[in-house]
């Protein structure tokens, strides 16, 4: 089911009363058309019927929450300008919250809004809508229409993820196992899309998402890859997805990938640790990847002539791709080293255990609450009803050490509870 489908029979209750809008570039949500002439007059920009949410950032508002296509049903984020007086539907990128029993919204830095969604738990609750952020200026770019980007916000502060290149066959994928096997539940995996032909082990869904280049290429062009690259003439790429259900089992994301696509990575300013493994020599890693037995003699040609450019790319000073680079000469030295560079050797793994933070209590957000910005804070205060259950009435959500955005999870969102008669907080509404 689609977010916030089962608003949709209130826009129809609104349908009826107020003589719908049509216009060219999209259909505009029939009750919101007057009110946006009016514009919003509130502090925060807000406006919510309990239906859908609009909100104005610079000369365009937002509704957020359904649609008027009744034949889809589908998920509305549509955009108003008021400039040209014309409705937008904009390319709507990322996973989607799930629907919710409404929600609320408040403007973040002009970038981005912050969605607030009721009834759900303190996990689940907030969302950012990117209408201008770096990696949507790119993909409005790129797509060449309107672009807006979902990602999650992630509560307390999950690692950066991990790049990993290096030419083939220099033991990327044995390093990756290690390090997964040795610590199950604190790294996944991002599993790519390949056009390549499986290997006799390998799994779909497990290794690679095994796929058409056509139907690779058509989701290329509707925005689903974080990344992709031609390699040793077949079409690799990081879905947005892959990396998105690491995140969400709270685990630090591995991506496996070639040069280019680190390079794509670097370029879209994600937060990740970026590592380069090279081999001793080209006559090991030519070794190596004889003994593997995996690919034709015409294959491994290829791809070690493609080691030598990926190796003079990974070393060159301008531009600099990564963080570090790895020497994997002795495995079990290269996995120690990489451990390290993790901190995941025993000295910091001890150090880390024992100053463990307890996690974060559970808590559900109330469906009746105003809510109210102050700085880089949203304070949410819940209503009468939902009082007389809380011991603590305000829940607030700290942005100010926001991390990362679309593609993929907004880290180090900080919601705790608290009392506002003992804290003497005064609540602006
Ligand atoms: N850009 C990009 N490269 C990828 C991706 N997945 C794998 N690769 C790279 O594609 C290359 C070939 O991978 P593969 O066919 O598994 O062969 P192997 O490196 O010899 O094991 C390697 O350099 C991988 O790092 C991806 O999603 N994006
Ligand atoms: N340090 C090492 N010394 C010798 N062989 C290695 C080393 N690291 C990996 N290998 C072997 O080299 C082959 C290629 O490693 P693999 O992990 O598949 O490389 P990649 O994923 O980078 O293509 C495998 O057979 C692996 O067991």
């Amino acid at each position: 089911m689609d977010l916030f489908s089962p608003l949709s029979s209130c826009f129809d209750q609104g349908e009826s009363r107020i003589a719908r809008l049509d216009i060219s570039m999209g259909e505009a949500p029939a009750f919101f058309a007057d009110d946006l002439q009016k514009g919003f007059p509130n502090g925060l920009d807000l406006k919510s019927n309990g239906c859908e949410t609009s909100i104005v950032v610079g000369n365009r508002t937002y509704v957020i929450g359904g649609t008027s296509d009744k034949s889809t049903l589908s998920v509305g984020v549509q955009v108003y300008d008021r400039s040209s007086g014309e409705w937008i539907n904009p390319t709507v990128l990322g996973t989607k919250p799930k629907p919710s029993k409404g929600h609320s919204a408040v403007l973040l830095n002009e970038d981005r809004i912050l969605i607030i969604n009721k009834g759900t738990t303190l996990d689940d609750c907030a969302w950012f809508l990117e209408v201008d952020t770096q990696y949507v200026r790119k993909q409005r770019k790129i797509l060449g229409s309107e672009v807006v980007a979902w990602s999650k916000g992630v509560r307390g502060n999950a690692e950066k993820p991990i790049v990993i290149s290096g030419p083939s066959g220099v033991g990327k994928g044995t390093l990756i196992s290690m390090l997964m096997k040795e610590f199950p539940s604190m790294f996944g995996f991002s599993v790519s899309h390949t056009t390549r032909a499986p290997r006799a082990m390998e799994k779909d869904g497990v290794h690679y998402h095994f796929t058409e280049r056509s139907v690779m290429e058509k989701e290329i062009k509707d925005g689903k890859f974080l990344e992709f690259a031609e390699v040793h003439g077949n079409l690799y790429g990081t879905s947005v997805e892959a990396v998105e259900v690491v995140a969400d089992e709270g685990k630090r994301c591995i991506l496996d990938i070639d040069v280019q696509g680190a390079k794509s990575v670097r370029d879209t300013k994600i937060e990740a640790i970026f590592i380069f493994i090279k081999p001793p020599s080209v006559e090991q890693l030519e070794k190596r990847l004889r003994a593997r037995k995996t690919e034709t003699d015409e294959q491994i040609e290829k791809r070690l002539k493609n080691a030598k450019g990926e190796m003079e790319q990974a070393e060159a000073q301008s531009p600099c791709i990564f963080d570090h680079i790895l020497e994997n000469d002795i495995l079990d030295k290269c996995y120690a080293s990489l451990k390290k560079l993790l901190g995941l050797d025993d000295e910091s793994v001890i150090a880390a255990s024992e100053s463990k933070i307890s996690a974060p209590e559970v808590i559900y957000l109330p469906t009746d609450y105003s809510e109210s910005k102050i700085g880089d804070k949203v304070i949410i205060r819940c209503r009468n009803a939902e009082l007389e259950k809380a011991s603590k009435d305000l829940i607030v959500v700290d942005v100010s050490s926001i991390k990362g955005s679309a593609p993929g999870r907004t880290r180090g969102l900080n919601i705790y509870t608290m009392d506002s008669f003992l804290d003497g907080v005064d609540v602006i509404n």
